[in-house]
């Protein structure tokens, strides 16, 4: 395929989904066994090379600080590597929630793609599971959670940890849809800089200030050959770049994906659509998030203590966002709400003094 404007050929870029991980989060990790059968076979038939299959949280997330999954991961792993007949299995484990032993689990029921991740400034908790991840043949990918709390250089030398570890494709992720065009392009850049031709570069993004497929495009011309995506956006806050819009506009623009347009939108449309009911969407909160840089995953969480606290989703986030909490802080946000319940009270018996 060549560019659309110059004539020249343009590099292939792969296209992870995401849709049964990050999706996750979207559904509270209520993901059936069908569901997951049916989608792996609508985006095997679309060209998807890598599918990815786990907890929300990453492999061991299913827990009460997380939320509970209905179905053992293990098994929708399983049942996703049976029905694929091209594309690989991939799973996300962040070193904490999960081990080394869940990563052996994982390989063993099918998976043979590995996502470690960490917090931007983290990457050296994940070194022993890249040698493990290697050592057991797996293909690796290193995320740097967050990125937007990591400027170009930080997030290089970040990266640079990781691929002597073994990782073989570092992402810049932007756990909170807080990036914004040329602050992207220029982490994914640095990245390149730093780990050219040792490993590949990716981006994963969020909808949050509706960015995502224009970030992904920045990134692949700044050097990035992965991008994540979604389908019908299905993911955390307002969820990820969707798929099949990633698979229109690199068609578009003549970059060489492997992806068959029109089954994306089917797998889209007639598969996952139907079972999601309301997809995430670009509102209040989860536009909080990203202006606020939140990570995404803390959406249901807020919700959650709104509902049982009687304080806006909103007012959580933006005060959680001002603490700086990080993944693994989800009870944080319980402590928050508290907090602002105390102080609306507060606030209405002075003005009823007063
Ligand atoms: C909790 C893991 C997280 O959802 C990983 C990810 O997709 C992100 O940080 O955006
Ligand atoms: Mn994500």
């Amino acid at each position: 395929m060549t560019d659309i404007h110059t004539g020249d050929p343009r590099e292939p870029v792969r296209i992870t989904d995401t849709t049964l991980r990050d999706g996750s989060h979207a559904v509270r990790h209520q993901f059936t066994v069908p569901q997951v059968r049916d989608t792996v076979r609508a985006l095997d038939r679309a060209g998807l090379q890598v599918i990815e299959v786990t907890h929300g949280d990453g492999l061991g997330g299913s827990s009460f600080n997380y939320g509970f999954s209905k179905v053992d991961e293990i098994e929708l792993i399983a049942a996703a590597a049976q029905e694929a007949t091209r594309a690989r299995i991939a799973c996300l484990l962040l070193p904490g929630v999960g081990t080394v032993e869940d990563m052996r689990r994982a390989a063993d029921a099918g998976a043979s793609v590995i996502r470690i991740a960490t917090h931007c400034t983290e990457a050296d908790v994940s070194i022993q599971h890249f040698t493990v991840a290697r050592d057991l043949g797996l293909e690796t990918v290193g995320f740097l959670m967050l990125s937007h709390r990591a400027g170009p250089q930080e997030l290089a030398r970040q990266g640079r940890i990781m691929v002597d570890a073994g990782c073989q494709c570092v992402y810049v992720v932007d756990s909170a849809g807080a990036l914004i065009l040329g602050e992207a392009r220029d982490r994914v850049a640095a990245l390149v800089a730093e780990v050219s031709p040792d490993a590949q570069v990716g981006y994963h993004g969020h909808q949050n200030l509706s960015l995502g497929v224009a970030n992904s495009l920045l990134a692949y011309e700044a050097g990035a050959r992965q991008i994540d995506g979604t389908l019908c956006a299905l993911g955390a806050g307002a969820g990820n770049s969707p798929t099949e819009v990633l698979a229109a506009v690199f068609e578009r623009l003549g970059v060489p994906t492997g992806l068959d347009t029109t089954a994306a939108l089917s797998a889209a449309d007639d598969v996952v659509r139907p079972f999601i009911g309301v997809p995430p969407l670009i509102e209040r909160g989860s536009i909080v998030q990203g202006l606020v840089g939140v990570y995404s995953s803390f959406l249901k969480h807020a919700e959650q203590a709104s509902e049982r606290y009687g304080v806006p989703t909103a007012d959580i986030l933006r005060r959680v966002g001002e603490h700086g909490y990080v993944g693994g802080q989800e009870d944080m946000i319980i402590d928050v709400a508290l907090r602002l319940r105390a102080e609306h009270d507060s606030a209405g018996l002075v003005g009823a003094r007063g």
